[in-house]
């Protein structure tokens, strides 16, 4: 193991007469240590075994190669391939353009995608301790102190992405200096997020943009040049790697820090590389070095790794996640002295931080989610039956960003949440009206609940139109589903016939009773019925409300 300082004793004196402190390393430690590094067995490391990825499991991709060929540290490479698309957010380009950088209804942001960047490990120290004695005695350079770290926590007391930071910058490892002292650490930044939130890895927004410029200038006029279609049709290729490390069964992007390369990153004082390079005992000692870099960057490549489909926030953290680690302090020469090197002239720089950027998305926990059109009455339902007060209005799109409500059964009785979307149009899946961005809020419940309007002359083709738009019956059927029909008090004064409130609820009451759905007539103004829409509710979560 590497003779180190946890315990830091080593003290500037201003004395004349200063003394060796005890716990530098002996000629012995370094050879114990230098003859203790080995080649790293592959069969020991952290691997998966052999997988057969299942793609799109939340968005498809294309495995290039998947072979059993592994690295020296034993991780097995996947090159794969993946829509653009799924590496940037398209209403966060298109805001951009618009000089907009966020789309908000008061402080609510559920998209951001910041640069996070983590600190440079310190170089190691080149120096000899003297005193009055001694003109050049042993020598005492320290390591440099490792480069900061980002981590990320999640914690219940947010409900926005809005106070986070476009950059994140960690600080950088201070270099080592004499008599044994160890640089200081850099600054680790906590990134506090809001439960619910995933961070994914993601390609920098400039380069995306600079991608799509080009694609725009192409003269194929005949291509689709929307900005859905330029990402959705062109691919990413990504390196992965088989790892547990977040115990998720689906390939992790490798990220790769550019450091110094394995046996490299030496600084050289007094005489030249050449003269180092040239001698016998360097080249050892190089060579045995060597097998500390492969440690490193073995340890590097493990943590320098995030699940493809993201780090899914849905729980509070109770400890923070490290989401890039700050480069390693490199050797003083304290560490280099042997029988045969009296006097190391050398030390190792630090390792490189990362810098990438990651997407930051929050999707809402709710245990149902109201899809419907604008106007349906869907705020006013929340508002009825839940402790939320949210935007009513007769205009279309009140509504510019989800609100949560609780239903509660009563005293001492169990509660839910209900969430509220903005309206759903016509072409929303190809982001026509607010789009479909903001469905991964209620991505993540259990029962889905249409509010078709009864006020609507059509309300079943409604209904067909909003299954479509969200994925299609397929994609709808993984939920639980009800279909409030709203506004069952409108137009009284027909009562008969197909053209009636209740010749339209009836139409849809047989649609929804052929594919086993819940329906039932309301009238949030008038609170009609919602009692009982409340106990069906809770009943289609199977009585059950997990927490
Ligand atoms: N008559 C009647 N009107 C209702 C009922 N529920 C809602 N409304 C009215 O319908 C209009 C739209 O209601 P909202 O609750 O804002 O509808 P929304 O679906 O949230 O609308 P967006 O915000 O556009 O998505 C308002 O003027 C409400 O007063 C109802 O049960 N009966």
């Amino acid at each position: 193991m590497l003779p180190r300082y946890y315990c830091k004793v080593s003290i500037r004196l201003n004395s004349t007469f200063s003394k060796i402190v005890e716990n530098a390393p002996k000629i012995s430690d370094n050879e114990n240590w230098l003859n203790s590094l080995e080649i790293p067995n592959p069969a020991s490391s952290l691997i998966s075994g052999n997988k057969s990825w299942k793609t799109g499991d939340k968005f498809p991709f294309e495995i290039i190669s998947n072979n059993d060929a592994r690295n020296f540290k034993g991780q097995r490479f996947i090159d794969l391939k993946a829509s653009l698309r799924y590496f940037t957010s398209i209403n966060y380009l298109q805001e951009f353009n618009k000089h907009k950088h966020k789309r908000s209804q008061g402080n609510f942001i559920d998209v951001r995608i910041v640069k996070c960047k983590s600190g440079i490990g310190g170089n190691g120290c080149i120096s000899f301790f003297r005193d009055a004695n001694r003109r050049i005695g042993p020598p005492d350079g320290g390591d440099g102190g490792d480069g900061g770290s980002i981590y990320i926590q999640a914690v219940d007391s947010m409900d926005s992405l809005a106070k986070l930071k476009t950059t994140y910058i960690a600080g950088d490892g201070e270099n080592g200096a004499t008599d044994q002292l160890d640089g200081a650490v850099g600054k680790d930044i906590l990134i506090k997020v809001p439960r619910g939130t995933v961070v994914h890895w993601c390609m920098d927004p400039k380069k995306v943009r600079e991608y799509v410029q080009g694609k725009l200038q192409d003269s194929d006029a005949t291509k689709d040049k929307s900005l859905r279609s330029i990402l959705e049709n062109n691919m990413l290729e990504l390196k992965c790697v088989a790892t547990d490390r977040y115990r998720q069964d689906v390939p992790h992007i490798q990220m790769f820090r550019n450091s110094y390369e394995v046996g490299e990153g030496w600084i050289y004082k007094g005489q030249t590389e050449e003269f180092h390079t040239s001698k016998d005992w360097f080249k050892d000692l190089k060579e045995k070095v060597k097998l500390y870099d492969y440690d490193l960057e073995n340890a590097e490549h493990y943590q320098d790794t995030i699940p493809l489909f993201g780090i899914d926030l849905d729980e509070v953290s109770n400890e923070p996640i490290c989401l890039l680690k700050g480069g390693k302090g490199g050797l003083g020469n304290m560490h280099f002295l042997t029988s045969l090197i009296r006097n190391p002239r050398f030390c190792k720089v630090g390792r490189n931080g990362l810098e990438q950027h990651f997407m930051f998305e929050l999707k809402s926990i709710a245990d149902f989610g109201l899809i419907g059109l604008p106007n349906a009455g869907k705020s006013t339902l929340l508002g009825a039956i839940s402790n939320a007060r949210p935007r009513i209005g007769h205009w279309e799109f009140t509504t510019l960003c989800p609100t949560i409500g609780t239903v509660s059964l009563g005293i001492d009785e169990p509660t839910f949440t209900v969430a509220d979307i903005p309206g759903i149009i016509e072409g929303a899946s190809q982001d026509k009206g607010l789009g479909l961005e903001f469905l991964r809020h209620i991505e993540r419940s259990r029962g889905w609940v249409f509010v078709i309007s009864l006020e609507r002359p059509d309300p079943l083709s409604d209904l067909e139109l909003l299954i479509n738009e969200v994925g299609g019956l397929e994609k709808v059927e993984t939920k639980s589903i009800m279909v409030i029909c709203s506004k069952a008090d409108v137009h009284p004064e027909v009562t008969a016939g197909p053209e009636s409130t209740r010749g339209k609820y009836i139409k849809m009451e047989e649609f929804c009773s052929r594919r086993g759905w819940e329906t039932m007539p309301i009238s949030a103004l008038r609170g009609e019925n919602l009692e009982i829409l409340k106990m069906k509710m809770f009943q289609s979560l199977g009585g059950r409300v997990e927490r």
